[in-house]
């Protein structure tokens, strides 16, 4: 199993302790994380990425277990393995397409896949010059997208990729998302609770605040 994570548990601050649902997942895999408003979704997703230590609980990708790195190697190995897509694209402003998704290379100290190749997957081949600030909202979520998939990351985790987008770019997404993991072998995890998503991904956990 290239994912897995098991019994994870966490509080915050003051709040009722939040017990996650188990995830295994296979090269190529999508899962969607469904729930309430703040059952907890977003915790389990900062959870997943490294982002936040759970109290209790494994989490294992390609066979590491996150629990064993120190905050530095943590982070290199987030770099390397694991791409995140948030709700609304943190693209660095005074760079221009290619250049953001340059960083993500350096940051990773990996080489990952390339660009121009990768840009004209996700329907951005003329885009690679111009500034992020001229991109509608849909190329400019596909840009964060190809950031994430950038470093070939075994992981992919998506917080509503598609809430802010139309109809058409909201499928758009969804597909470019599920092909890429496929492609690159990564297993893609989506928090959502956008209909049109459930339409092309049916695996699901549900998160659940007890
Ligand atoms: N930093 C924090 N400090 C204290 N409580 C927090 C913090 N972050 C989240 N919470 C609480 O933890 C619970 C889960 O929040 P989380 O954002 O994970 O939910 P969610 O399912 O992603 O919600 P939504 O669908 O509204 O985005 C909520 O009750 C929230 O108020």
């Amino acid at each position: 199993m290239l994912f897995e994570s098991q019994k994870i548990e966490y509080t915050h601050s003051g709040q009722a302790k939040l017990i996650f649902p188990d995830i295994g997942l296979d090269a190529g895999e999508s899962l969607l994380v469904l729930g309430k408003s703040g059952s907890g979704k977003t915790t389990l997703l900062n959870l997943l990425a490294g982002l936040l230590k759970p109290e209790a609980g494994e989490i294992k990708l390609a066979g590491k277990n996150l629990a064993a790195l120190n905050g530095q190697e943590l982070d290199l190995f987030r770099g390397k393995e694991i791409g995140i897509v948030f709700q609304k694209p943190h693209l660095l402003a005074a760079l221009n397409v290619k250049e953001n998704l340059q960083m993500a290379h350096f940051f990773s100290r990996k080489k990952g896949q390339n660009i121009e190749e990768l840009l004209g997957e996700l329907g951005l081949a003329g885009k690679a010059k111009s500034s992020v600030l001229t991109l509608s909202e849909g190329e400019a979520q596909r840009v964060s997208i190809a950031r994430a998939l950038a470093t070939s990351p075994k992981l992919i985790l998506a917080d509503e990729p598609t809430s802010s987008l139309d109809d058409e770019n909201a499928e758009k997404v969804v597909k470019l998302l599920k092909t890429q993991a496929a492609k690159i072998g990564a297993a893609l995890i989506i928090v959502t609770h956008d209909q049109r998503v459930k339409a092309h991904i049916p695996n699901f956990v549900e998160v659940k605040s007890v």
